[in-house]
């Protein structure tokens, strides 16, 4: 049975466990991964190896772990002609969208006589993308992640992403990663990749920042590496809602439902509505699209949407403000609004990492090809996180300067509060400072 619920009879059990949703399997994974980034901390290359060999059944040796420019040029050989033409539109999108958000490289302004600030933009030194590839392959998470860091100019891009079965890295994410102008390319997964990243091994020299979506091993190792690392945004398993009322296509709006559920079985699809006879529609048609996924894709939906641990489903709502509400609440990675006039709702909706307007904008296309990005916050972090963006890449760094009639203007004030605070030293630097030379 689809899970199916009237919001105003959740119990806050059912109603906590929605919100958490995969963050509390990342939670019981702690203690799981602890040993794991401690190890590769610990014995680097050697570590990091054998877990490879554990977790991804592949046995490499040390100087199999760096991606070669033979491998980049026999992946554009290997790559379907039609797919390589899909990445370069795609990645022609997201460039175009991601050059808008690019800021000036410094900014200044005047204060008051005197008195010049701004900022200074500076591209962080190194970053890591993580680039999953467990139950999938993921181009598009490679040119979500490495336009805007190149867009930033990072002067070091290094990805990591596990190796197939053959010990190979998929050819769709290598040729992408060649588009956007990736630095260094590792042959390494999950939470021992993390933590190589985050320590450095022999082969891999550390990073100052990681970011990219992962598993919840991945998700747990950034958690732990907190402190260590920049770890940007807390993007884990996949997550949408699908904010629909009665204009709503149902056979449209059961489809899209199974977009983000078919990652995996802690990923979450939900249809929040205020239309009892769409929720019903809905209903009816799931069970058949479910049936006719393939496998592990079926498997993936029913644990979502059927399971007890599953936190995929439809929720009704008595009112749309309501459904609103609960969407703020939840602060889902993708939202999709399905209603009458979606511009209209657009100001109420404050807390979703991606929102994706009307019939003809379904999730996929915000996946792959719009041109907005992609690596989103997850487990309802939407609330203060942002979707991924050229300043993921960039970091600001204040810059001020005052003549000596700016200085005059603000000594006195400076002092009065540094006294104030109880800081002697800071009082006595804008004491009767007069420059000599
Ligand atoms: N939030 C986003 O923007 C976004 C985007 C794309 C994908 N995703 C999510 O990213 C995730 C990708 O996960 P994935 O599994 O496909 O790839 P992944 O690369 O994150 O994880 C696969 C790796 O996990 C490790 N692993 C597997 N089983 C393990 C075990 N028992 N113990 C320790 N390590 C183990 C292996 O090393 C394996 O290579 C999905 O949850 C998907 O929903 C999120
Ligand atoms: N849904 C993912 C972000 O949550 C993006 C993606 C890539 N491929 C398929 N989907
Ligand atoms: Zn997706």
């Amino acid at each position: 049975m689809i899970h199916f619920y009237e919001l105003s009879r959740l119990d806050s059990a059912q109603r906590g466990r929605l919100l958490r949703r995969s963050e509390t399997v990342i939670d019981d994974l702690l203690d799981y991964v602890r040993p794991i980034v401690r190890d590769v901390r610990d014995r680097g290359d050697k570590a990091l190896l054998e877990y490879i060999e554990r977790f991804d059944h592949v046995r490499l040796s040390a100087d199999r772990l760096r991606v070669q420019q033979a491998d980049i040029e026999r992946a554009y050989e290997l790559l379907d002609k039609n797919v390589y033409a899909a990445i370069k539109q795609a990645i022609q999108n997201v460039r175009t969208f991601h050059e808008r958000q690019l800021p000036h490289e410094q900014w200044f302004t005047e204060i008051a006589p005197g008195i010049t600030a701004g900022e200074k933009i500076t591209p962080i030194s190194s970053v890591a993308l993580y680039v999953p590839r467990g139950k999938g392959a993921f181009p598009s998470v490679m040119y979500m992640l490495a336009t805007p860091a190149s867009i930033a100019k990072v002067p070091r891009i290094v990805v990591t992403t596990p190796p197939g079965p053959d010990g190979e890295i998929d050819p769709a994410s290598l040729v992408a990663a060649d588009l956007c102008g990736v630095h260094e390319i590792y042959r390494a997964s999950g939470a021992q990749a993390i933590a190589a990243l985050a320590y450095g091994t022999e082969t891999i020299a550390r990073v100052h920042k990681i970011t990219g979506p992962g598993n919840p091993y991945v998700s747990a190792a950034k958690r732990l590496l907190y402190g260590t690392v920049d770890v940007g945004l807390p993007a884990g398993p996949s997550e949408s809602i699908i904010l629909a009322d009665e204009h709503a296509d149902p056979e449209l709006v059961a489809r899209d439902l199974l977009v983000e559920a078919e990652h995996g079985p802690d990923s979450s699809g939900l249809l929040v509505t205020d239309s009892r006879v769409l929720a019903e529609q809905v209903l009816a048609l799931l069970p058949d699209k479910i049936a006719a996924l393939p496998e592990p894709r079926q498997s993936f939906c029913r644990t979502g949407f059927e399971s007890d641990k599953g936190t995929g489903g439809i929720i009704l709502t008595t009112t749309m403000s309501e459904a609103v509400d609960f969407v703020n609440e939840y602060a889902p990675e993708h939202l999709e609004v399905q209603v009458s006039e979606p511009f209209a709702l657009l100001p109420d909706l404050k807390n979703a990492a991606e929102i994706l307007l009307g019939p003809y904008t379904p999730i996929p296309t915000g996946n792959f090809s719009v041109g907005t990005n992609a690596i989103l916050p997850t487990g309802g972090f939407a609330h203060t996180y942002s979707c991924t963006t050229v300043y993921d890449f960039l970091k600001r760094t204040g810059v001020a300067y005052m003549t000596q009639e700016g200085y005059k203007a603000v000594s006195e004030t400076t002092r009065r509060l540094a006294e104030f605070e109880g800081f002697p030293a800071h009082a006595r630097a804008v004491t009767e400072r007069v420059i000599r030379r």
